[in-house]
């Protein structure tokens, strides 16, 4: 049996956080990843659907706003392949960052797929390897579609499997990665059609951001269906018609769900553990990260709280830095975290939405300021996509609670303002700030 300070198991943004923060630390740390170095985020998340966000933004950029600057593109083309293989090889270059990351830290890889014996033992192809500590940051996996045909729909990982671009694709689901995926996917000249369970998309946001989104992807050409809940998929040739309860159908060459993501939780032996899940299938933490399980912890998309990779890091670094550095009392907040869809265009978000805000505080102890402006992108252009803004401010004193923006070039403000936010700013601390003009980002600090 071969003995660590600390076992990691999968290495995916949080795991691989954790275990060079610990060995920075001088602990002996061993990360075990049964697939490739980065998890999700690197291989079929954040990484691949950012280049492809981009990629989606020149491509619609080209036709829709070079012309008005006087530059003429003669015809647009995308060589689908192209892209698909570049965005691959830059992976593949991460991975080998992650390996001499390692190197330089001191954690020793395994690859191979963990299995727990005891709560700290693991076994990899018949070798045992034990810690005190042992980190399980395993990530999670897309729910399927269980409707008959559910089967030929594929999910976020299928998406990135595409080596050519689907003539018309329909979207399943209102969350974030629908919503992304949609907007990429008519960004770069497929035919869209995006279809929700329910009135409105993103569901916990501001209902503002929604109703944006749906009002400019169908100014761009997305076909919105609202309030269509899948039944049944049909194949004919190579075809797909989606069946919705009401009746509605729509038919495409590719059906992509996203209908949310699930704890990997099974099949490496966590029932040989103390460790609990909650009733939603996660791993039960308490805010330090112990599991039910003494010296066992979890963190990231195993647990379910906010599925993020920052929040993933962050838990995971503050988890090491109270292991192995001594700072017992340290743990991650939850609250006001910042967060950005990258839809076309962006929305981004800090704090309680409105109704949120209404509903825990009351009308008289909420104020709302807003802004609705055509960022000066569009100045030449015909077409005037709209950007909006929105300050929650709590009590006399306007605490800032909530801060949501939609339009070209969000994504880059929230950061800085999430600062603000989260130190606790008020209105008036905005108002004093002199604006950056001419920025869409001054809208926040001269709103009235
Ligand atoms: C399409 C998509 C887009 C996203 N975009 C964003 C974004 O823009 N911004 C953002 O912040 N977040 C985004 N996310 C979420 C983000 O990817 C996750 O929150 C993050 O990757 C979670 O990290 P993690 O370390 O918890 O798990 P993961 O990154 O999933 O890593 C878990 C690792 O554990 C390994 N593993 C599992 N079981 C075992 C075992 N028994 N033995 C060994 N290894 C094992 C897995 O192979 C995997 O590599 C996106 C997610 C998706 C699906
Ligand atoms: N930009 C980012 O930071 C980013 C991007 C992508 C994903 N993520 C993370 O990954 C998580 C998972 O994303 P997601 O979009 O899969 O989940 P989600 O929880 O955001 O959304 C799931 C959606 O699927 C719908 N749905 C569920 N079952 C359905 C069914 N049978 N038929 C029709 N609709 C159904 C739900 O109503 C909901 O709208 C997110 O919550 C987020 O934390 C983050």
């Amino acid at each position: 049996m071969k003995t660590y300070d600390y076992i990691v198991v999968g290495g995916g943004s949080g795991g691989i956080a954790s275990a060079n923060r610990a060995a920075n630390h001088g602990a002996k740390v061993l990360l075990i990843e049964a697939k490739e170095l980065g998890g999700t985020c690197i291989n079929v998340g954040c990484v691949p659907k950012k280049v492809m966000w981009q990629a989606s933004d020149i491509y619609q950029s080209i036709q829709r706003d070079a012309p008005s600057y006087g530059i003429q593109t003669n015809e647009r083309s995308l060589d689908f392949k192209t892209l698909v293989k570049n965005r691959e090889d830059y992976i593949e270059f991460l991975h080998g960052a992650y390996q001499r990351g390692f190197d330089n830290s001191g954690v020793e890889f395994l690859r191979g797929y963990a299995q727990f014996i005891d709560n700290h033992t693991v076994e990899v192809e018949g070798q045992q390897y034990s810690a005190s500590h042992v980190l399980i940051a395993t990530g999670g996996h897309a729910d399927a579609l269980n409707i008959p045909g559910g089967e030929y729909a594929i999910d976020s990982d299928g998406f990135f499997a595409l080596d050519q671009a689907p003539e018309h694709m329909i979207v399943l689901g209102g969350g974030y990665i629908a919503a992304e995926l949609a907007g990429v996917i008519n960004g770069l000249g497929s035919k869209t059609s995006w279809a929700f369970r329910y009135e409105r998309p993103l569901r916990t946001f501001d209902q503002m951001l929604a109703d944006n989104l749906v009002q400019t992807y169908e100014e761009e050409g997305v076909s919105v269906y609202k309030e269509c809940v899948p039944s049944t998929i049909e194949k004919n040739g190579e075809e797909y018609t989606v069946i919705f309860e009401n009746g509605t159908k729509i038919t495409g060459d590719c059906v992509l769900f996203a209908g949310g993501r699930s704890a990997n939780v099974e099949g490496f032996g966590l029932e040989n553990t103390d460790v609990k899940l909650n009733e939603q299938g996660f791993i039960q933490t308490d805010k330090f990260q112990n599991t039910t399980a003494s010296g066992v912890y979890a963190i990231g998309d195993v647990i379910g709280r906010l599925e993020l990779t920052p929040v993933a890091i962050a838990a995971g670094r503050r988890l090491s830095e109270r292991l192995f550095n001594g700072k017992t009392s340290l743990y991650l907040d939850y609250n006001f975290v910042p967060s950005v869809v990258f839809t076309h265009p962006p929305i981004a978000t800090i704090g309680w939405s409105e109704e949120e805000a209404l509903a825990e505080y009351g009308k008289e102890n909420i104020k709302v300021y807003r802004s609705r402006f055509t960022p000066m992108y569009f100045a030449l252009n015909e077409y005037r996509q709209k950007c909006e803004m929105k300050l929650v401010c709590l009590g006399e004193e306007e605490k800032i609670i909530g801060l949501h923006a939609i339009g070209v070039d969000v994504d880059e403000m929230l950061q800085g303002f999430a600062v603000a936010v989260k130190m606790g700013a008020t209105k008036a601390d905005f108002d004093d700030t002199v604006a950056i003009h001419p920025t869409g980002a001054e809208e926040f600090v001269t709103m009235n």
